[in-house]
């Protein structure tokens, strides 16, 4: 059995970064930003006011100071002339800051009577005016690879950006086996169970930036394997799952074999998690063939599956960011299996769950964190600080 960090080095070598594409702005959030771009403007593109109120000289500005009204200034409706000492233009917020003028003072600051305006002595301090090109200038860049999130998409708009080059959502199959298993929402018979991971999986690949299908449920033969391997179409990346093992069902890996996947690796000491195989099919996809344990496949999805997508987005190839906390508890010394451990992290404090069978969905669902306990890890006292991943 290889460890987990070997078994990452293995998954990246398989893991190519995949073609770029043009998608408009509207269409940018959750990708992967591939060239990097430049504003082609100014922000704001004038000095702007930052307030409501009125724009006089920048000298003189004190309590008792008197100003005539002149005219009005509002967004989108710059003030036709200069502003002198002595004067005021009326401005909203937003609306560019007429020549002359270096200070807004804001009206809650002012007495107005007809035409005439006096600072009070509430003045606040600021000139209220943002500068031209204060946010960004011309030229300046965002760089890639990025994940674009909401305020980037807004950054990319005010940058007069229309169409950003980003990097192709990875196509994802993912195929469910075994004879036990039926769809969410039919009648199971007595020795049937419902396919869970494989839509927790889909869901996970979704939110991590791929398009990702579920193919038709397989059954522990060999041609309805085959089947559905003939479905996986233009897929990047072949997601199995279980049939992983050693039982006289688990025929996934000589299945697979059979249709030409050149296996890189098969189990991991890791828990759980340990039947993970992967490789190259035929086609050029990659497989990953994960345990059918559904917390086990969830596990794995977060240990292998996201850092993969990642490499595919061009995000580079990095194993999962972990953090740590303190323990709350002593926490038995760990076999020789990596053991990523349900857990719940609270105000910087760790509790493993009593409970940590592969099976448990209601205890993946309750946790928050998979508390990483190292292979052969002695026993570990209350207050040691250990390392998770959050989830
Ligand atoms: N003699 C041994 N037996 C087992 C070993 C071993 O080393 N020697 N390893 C165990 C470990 S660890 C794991 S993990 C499992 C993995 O088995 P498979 O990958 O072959 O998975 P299955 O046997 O098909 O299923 C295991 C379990 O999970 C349920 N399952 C499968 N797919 C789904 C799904 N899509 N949604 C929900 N549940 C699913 C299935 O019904 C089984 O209960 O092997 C151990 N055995
Ligand atoms: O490795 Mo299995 O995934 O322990 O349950």
């Amino acid at each position: 059995m290889i460890s987990v960090s070997e078994a990452l080095d293995h998954l990246f070598e398989l893991a190519t970064p995949l073609p770029t594409e043009t998608v408009p702005l509207t269409q940018a959030n959750g990708r992967v930003l591939a060239e990097a771009v430049a504003a082609t403007r100014n922000q704001p593109p004038f000095s702007a006011s930052a307030m409501d109120g009125y724009a006089v000289a920048a000298q003189g500005v004190v309590a008792g100071a008197s100003y005539k009204v002149i005219g009005e200034a509002a967004a989108g409706h710059a003030f036709d002339g200069s502003v002198a000492a002595g004067q005021a233009v009326r401005i909203f917020t937003g609306a560019p800051v007429p020549e002359g003028a270096g200070h807004v003072v804001i009206q809650e600051d002012i007495d107005r009577d007809g035409d005439t305006i006096t600072i009070t002595d509430r003045l606040g301090s600021g000139t209220n005016i943002r500068p031209a090109g204060g946010d960004f200038t011309v030229g300046q860049t965002i760089a890639a690879p990025r994940l674009l999130r909401p305020n980037d998409v807004a950054l990319l708009a005010a940058m007069n950006i229309g169409n950003v080059t980003v990097t192709r959502r990875p196509k994802v199959a993912i195929m469910a086996t075994g004879d036990e298993l039926v769809m969410p929402g039919e009648n199971p018979g007595p020795d049937q169970i419902i396919a869970s991971n494989s839509f927790g999986l889909q869901a996970m690949l979704r939110d991590a930036g791929c398009e990702a299908r579920l193919l038709p449920i397989a059954r522990d033969t060999e041609s309805s394997l085959r089947t559905a391997f003939s479905l996986i179409d233009d897929a990047d990346l072949v997601i199995t799952i279980g049939g992983a093992s050693v039982g006289d069902h688990d025929l996934v890996g000589k299945v697979a074999a059979d249709l030409g996947m050149q296996r890189s690796f098969y189990k991991i000491a890791m828990r759980p998690g340990k039947p993970l195989m992967a490789g190259k099919l035929a086609n050029g996809a990659m497989m990953i063939g994960l345990p059918g344990n559904p917390v086990s496949a969830m596990v794995c999805g977060q240990v292998f599956v996201l850092p993969v997508i990642r490499a595919m987005l061009g995000l580079g190839q990095a194993a999962p960011i972990e953090q740590t906390a303190t323990l709350a508890h002593d926490l038995a010394a760990n076999g020789p299996r990596q053991h990523y451990m349900r857990a719940k992290v609270d105000a910087g404090e760790i509790r493993v769950f009593g409970n940590q069978d592969s099976s448990l969905l209601t205890v993946l669902s309750t946790a928050n964190a998979l508390l990483i306990a190292p292979p052969n890890a002695p026993r570990m006292a209350k207050g040691t600080s250990v390392r998770f991943l959050p989830i």
